[in-house]
């Protein structure tokens, strides 16, 4: 496999990129969802109100994005760095850097996991890796850039702590008791690093193709450069890049343990001529042997469980299995 930093595409799509023209991107320049909110998690409002704020996003877009959230911009700046520091060095430094542990936790690759089995590939480098508990995890991780694991420790870090601010809050709002989402179910943490170098025709292609995420939820600080785009009442709408602000969405799995009231928003990624996006994901993820399952409180005689449970690892299967097919995932899930 090739990486898509690597092709020398003079100007021309590889054919094993070109999708068929009923998955391609369409119109590209789409609204930017100045609606998808962006919530200050630091100003007027009190607790209460910026709950309901999130909840109400959570529900409406499963989208929004945070500014004022206590991490540090220089850390955001410094990481930003790294990972574009990353993606510009040689495939061989970023294969030898990214082959650290013998069991393969640390993954360098292009457009998918199942990059083998697709009929079609996306115009996306990947470096994906476990990130807590830090100590076990950081010593097979990337050494070049030689700041890589200073930085995104430090990055894993401030986004554990974030995202467990962001639950703790979701918590509140939906109801279910204080440290819902704070062991188990958030215990197995994943950095995802995106790379979407510039493409010769965006309209024939894509960065990532529409999906929802397999989290609980999904913090992405996605840098000044469009790409992101978010499904809305059957509409793709561009999320818009804010200066220092981390988007966040809502992972299917929170979609089921709310039983349906918050929404596991679909999502693609669309690629443009002129500059590379880099982007990093960070996502709650919850232990393998974790029971996915609406929660008791959100699941009644009221509201019947739209879901019946299933191990983390069990949903993982069938997520990757059926490729992100919204429709079949949904068929396993359902009561
Ligand atoms: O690169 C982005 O903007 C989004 C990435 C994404 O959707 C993902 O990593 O799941
Ligand atoms: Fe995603």
């Amino acid at each position: 496999m090739e990486l898509v930093s690597s092709l020398c595409n003079n100007g021309v799509i590889p054919a094993s990129y070109v999708h068929p023209p009923e998955a391609r991107p369409g119109n590209l320049i789409v609204p930017l969802g100045k609606s998808i909110p962006a919530i200050d998690l630091a100003g007027d409002r009190d607790q209460i109100q910026i709950i309901q704020a999130i909840l109400k996003a959570s529900e409406e877009y499963g989208f929004f994005q945070v500014i004022n959230h206590g991490v540090s911009e220089t850390l955001m700046d410094d990481t930003m760095d790294v990972i574009q520091e990353f993606h510009a060095m040689s495939a061989m430094d970023k294969e030898m850097e990214c082959s650290k542990d013998p069991d393969g936790s640390c993954k360098l690759y292009t457009s998918s996991l199942g990059y083998l089995a697709e009929n079609f590939h996306y115009w996306r480098d990947a470096v994906a890796h476990p990130c807590h508990p830090l100590e076990e995890c950081l010593k097979f991780w990337p050494q070049k850039p030689i700041r890589y694991r200073e930085v995104i420790g430090a990055y894993s870090i401030e986004l554990r702590k974030l995202s467990s601010r962001i639950l703790e809050m979701i918590c509140e709002g939906l109801g279910l008791e204080t440290g819902y989402f704070s062991s188990a179910l958030s215990e197995n943490p994943k950095i995802l690093v995106n790379h979407y170098p510039p493409c010769p025709d965006p309209s024939l292609t894509l960065g990532l193709s529409k999906h929802q995420d397999p989290s609980i939820i999904t913090l992405v600080l996605q840098g000044h450069i469009q790409g992101l785009q978010v499904l809305k009442d059957d509409q793709w709408i561009g999320v818009q890049p804010l200066p220092h602000a981390f988007v966040v969405n809502i992972g299917y799995l929170l979609q089921i343990i709310s039983n349906g009231k918050l929404k596991g928003a679909e999502h693609r990624v669309v690629t443009n001529t002129e500059d590379a996006r880099t982007t990093i994901s960070y996502f709650v993820y919850p232990s393998s042997e974790c029971l996915i399952i609406p929660a008791k409180i959100l699941a009644n005689q009221q509201n019947p469980p739209l879901y019946k449970g299933c191990k983390f690892s069990d949903f993982l299967t069938v997520y990757l299995s059926k490729a992100a097919d919204k429709e079949a995932v949904e068929e396993y899930l359902k009561f």
